[in-house]
């Protein structure tokens, strides 16, 4: 997860590989609402991990759903069966609408026919979505909802007990949004002793969605009878029941910009999308279909996608995009590549969803210099051709941060340059945990940048200057990714020690270096399979990987393998020649220093902290001998580049030093200062 500020993604020019992608959140909220209701216990499989279910199952737990996660990443759920456990709840809902509206009908109709009090609340965005229509048709059924802010929007009080008019049709509006009428459709078998008719006023937007909520009412028991789109009927007795265990499809409106970005990059192999395909529930799978008429070459298996570029530059589209009004965000992005005008149209529900989507996406295509025209419920983008760096806001939306991190694709027209390579700086990344908290750690995985193009920042300087405490301070900050380059001179010392090789025969250590079998995962390394992390950071392994770094062919064999961590979006290197030798092209170098007796104490400290005794005065002879000789050798010795900052960190704290570098980054970088 990115929990930064902002998120600046440099040029990008292709893609491949596989992605997985994350549980649906549409089917994932219903089936938990659905598991919730029902009798009995429900295996939920492949559920997503989001800001949006997480406040669903925050919910179900307070009205006394028991949830149990098994090891294997199932979720149980065992279900109230209909009957409420307590009278009284105050549920937040965060800026989830897949929570809000359902548990709206199905809390307003248990507190009519059981009693009860309940409050639902959210950030201040969901209270200026409209939810009015829901509470008139449950209003008109009999339900006591109060608005405690304005009439029309959350927060809301629903209480009861109160007589229930089942005899009448249920009428909705369906024209604003389909979720008024999915929540009526999942929460109306709690009063079902009758049939139960609801009656759509208006023509209903967003029909696939409704299709996931029928198929999946009927995979709990319950059967609707439809008549066309505009009228559903409960029968007389339906009662949720469990399936016992359920599959969530990954989520189709996810998959939409990895679609995207198989038709603008995937060039020699296509990238492979798990988790949606032709057998799937959700209707923004149908987006393919709209990517394919802008050029995609698309394949399609029950459950994967395999999607190439095709058309190229992209084809102009006029679409209608009622059937998949998410998704269809994409195609304003995708539009910037196209060989003429694209014009997104029946799209009015963009403007009540997590902001005013119509708006954002014109406001902020214009800042990446496109021409944009827009309607009450239409959206024109014109093909970009001089690109320009932008400031991307993001709303609190996760689909705006998504679909202009492919605006970070361009300038390649064929074989040939157009326009200027830009930056693409995505504001506050992390809003995507709504839906897909790791959207951009699977964006990296699988695309690749001119190495040229990745900005990297390199540290250099002493032992304990402190260069592996600030490197991982400045690449948390900017979500680069980090080069320890001592480790691995450090894992060659130990691996050639290990196998009795003597440590002065430069060919032999370059043997082994060339052999090396690291790997680092989530902070700890293996080397040939074994967790060497701390072995690794061992004094006596620290003097070993300094004599073998003396050595040319030692270096030449590590050179590709530290060139590797060279990705987008960006790197942070730290060692003694990051800025002398292997990236002489960085960014912003710093050679980081403090005097002896600091690095000593600090060491010493280090030391402490980890139970291992040593003595100060021992550590500092041994780290200005090891100084003595980095600095003395003659391949790639210590010393600062002579376009380097020098920062001499002894009487400064970690984060002072962060701060500083991060502001020599800024005054570097396409953005003024913004922190
Ligand atoms: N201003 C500072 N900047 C960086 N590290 C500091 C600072 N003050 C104290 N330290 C501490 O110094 C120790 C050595 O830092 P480390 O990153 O391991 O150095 P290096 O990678 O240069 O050998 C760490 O325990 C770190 O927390
Ligand atoms: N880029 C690098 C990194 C480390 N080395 C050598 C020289 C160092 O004394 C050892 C150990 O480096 P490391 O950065 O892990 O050591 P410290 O954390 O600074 O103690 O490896 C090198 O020659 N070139």
């Amino acid at each position: 997860m990115f929990k930064i500020p902002f998120l600046d993604i440099p040029p990008l020019q292709r893609a491949a590989g596989t992605v997985r992608l994350p549980g649906s959140k549409s089917i994932s909220n219903r089936v938990l609402l659905l598991a919730g209701l029902s009798e009995g216990q429900t295996a939920v499989h492949d559920l997503l991990d989001s800001d949006d279910t997480r406040v669903m199952l925050a919910s179900l737990r307070e009205l006394g759903c028991q949830l149990e996660q098994r090891e294997d990443g199932v979720l149980l759920v065992t279900g109230i069966g209909a009957q409420l456990k307590g009278s009284c709840a105050k549920l937040f809902l965060g800026n989830a609408g897949t929570a809000m509206r359902p548990l709206t009908a199905a809390l307003a109709l248990l507190a009519a026919t059981q009693g009860g009090e309940f409050e639902l609340s959210g950030v201040p965005r969901m209270h200026e979505r409209p939810i009015g229509d829901l509470v008139d048709a449950l209003r008109a059924l009999g339900c006591q909802i109060e608005c405690l802010g304005n009439e029309g929007y959350p927060p809301l009080r629903l209480s009861g007990p109160s007589a229930l008019k089942l005899n009448e049709p249920v009428r909705v509006r369906g024209d604003v949004s389909s979720q008024f009428l999915t929540a009526l459709l999942l929460a109306l078998p709690l009063v079902s002793a009758q049939p139960v008719v609801v009656e759509v006023v208006g023509e209903l937007i967003s029909k696939p969605y409704v299709h996931i909520t029928l198929e999946l009412l009927a995979r709990f028991g319950i059967q609707v009878q439809r008549e066309g789109w505009q009228r559903f009927t409960i029968p007389a007795g339906s009662r949720y029941r469990s399936p016992g265990a359920v599959h969530v499809e990954g989520d189709a409106s996810s998959a939409s910009y990895f679609i995207a970005l198989g038709a603008l990059a995937a060039i020699e192999q296509p990238l492979r999308i798990e988790g949606v395909g032709s057998a799937s529930l959700q209707g923004d799978v149908r987006f393919a279909e709209a990517a394919s008429a802008m050029g995609a070459r698309i394949e399609a298996g029950p459950n994967w996608l395999a999607v190439q570029r095709g058309a190229w530059p992209l084809k102009a589209i006029d679409l209608d995009c009622n059937h998949i009004p998410d998704a269809a965000m994409t195609l304003a992005v995708m539009a910037l590549y196209a060989d003429g005008p694209s014009t997104l149209r029946n799209i009015a529900s963009w403007r009540v969803k997590e902001t005013d989507r119509i708006a954002a996406m014109a406001t902020e295509l214009k800042k990446l210099g496109a021409q944009v025209e827009e309607g009450p419920d239409w959206l024109r983008v014109h093909p970009l051709r001089l690109w320009q760096s932008a400031s991307i806001h993001t709303y609190d939306d996760h689909r705006v941060a998504m679909c202009f991190s492919l605006a970070a694709f361009h300038g390649l027209l064929g074989k040939e340059l157009v326009g200027p390579r830009v930056t693409v700086r995505i504001e506050d990344p992390n809003c995507v945990a709504k839906t897909f908290p790791d959207y951009f750690e699977t964006l990296f995985e699988v695309v690749s940048a001119d190495p040229a193009d990745v900005p990297v920042i390199t540290i250099d300087g002493p032992t304990a200057s402190g260069k592996g405490t600030l490197a991982d301070e400045v690449a948390h900050e900017l979500g680069y990714w980090i080069l320890d380059s001592g480790a691995l001179y450090r894992a060659t010392g130990l691996a050639a020690s290990r196998a009795g090789i003597d440590l002065d025969d430069a060919q032999a250590v370059a043997a082994v270096a060339r052999g090396l079998d690291l790997h680092f995962r989530k902070g700890r390394a293996t080397l040939a399979g074994e967790d060497v992390t701390e072995a690794l950071r061992a004094e006596a392994t620290g003097l070993m990987a300094s004599q073998v770094a003396a050595h040319q062919p030692v270096r030449d064999a590590l050179q590709q393998l530290q060139l590797d961590f060279r990705r987008a979006p960006g790197l942070v290197a730290d060692g003694r020649d990051m800025g002398t030798a292997i990236f002489p092209d960085a960014g912003l170098k710093v050679f980081l220093t403090a005097s002896a007796a600091t690095r000593a104490e600090r060491r010493h400290k280090q030391l402490i902290s980890k139970g291992i005794s040593a003595s100060i005065e021992g550590l500092r002879a041994d780290l200005e001998a090891r100084d003595a000789r980095d600095k003395s050798r003659s391949a790639s010795p210590l010393k600062p580049a002579a376009d380097a900052l020098s920062l001499d960190n002894s009487a400064q704290t970690i984060e002072e030093s962060r701060d500083l570098l991060l502001r020599w980054w800024a005054e570097r970088g396409p953005f003024s200062v913004q922190r």
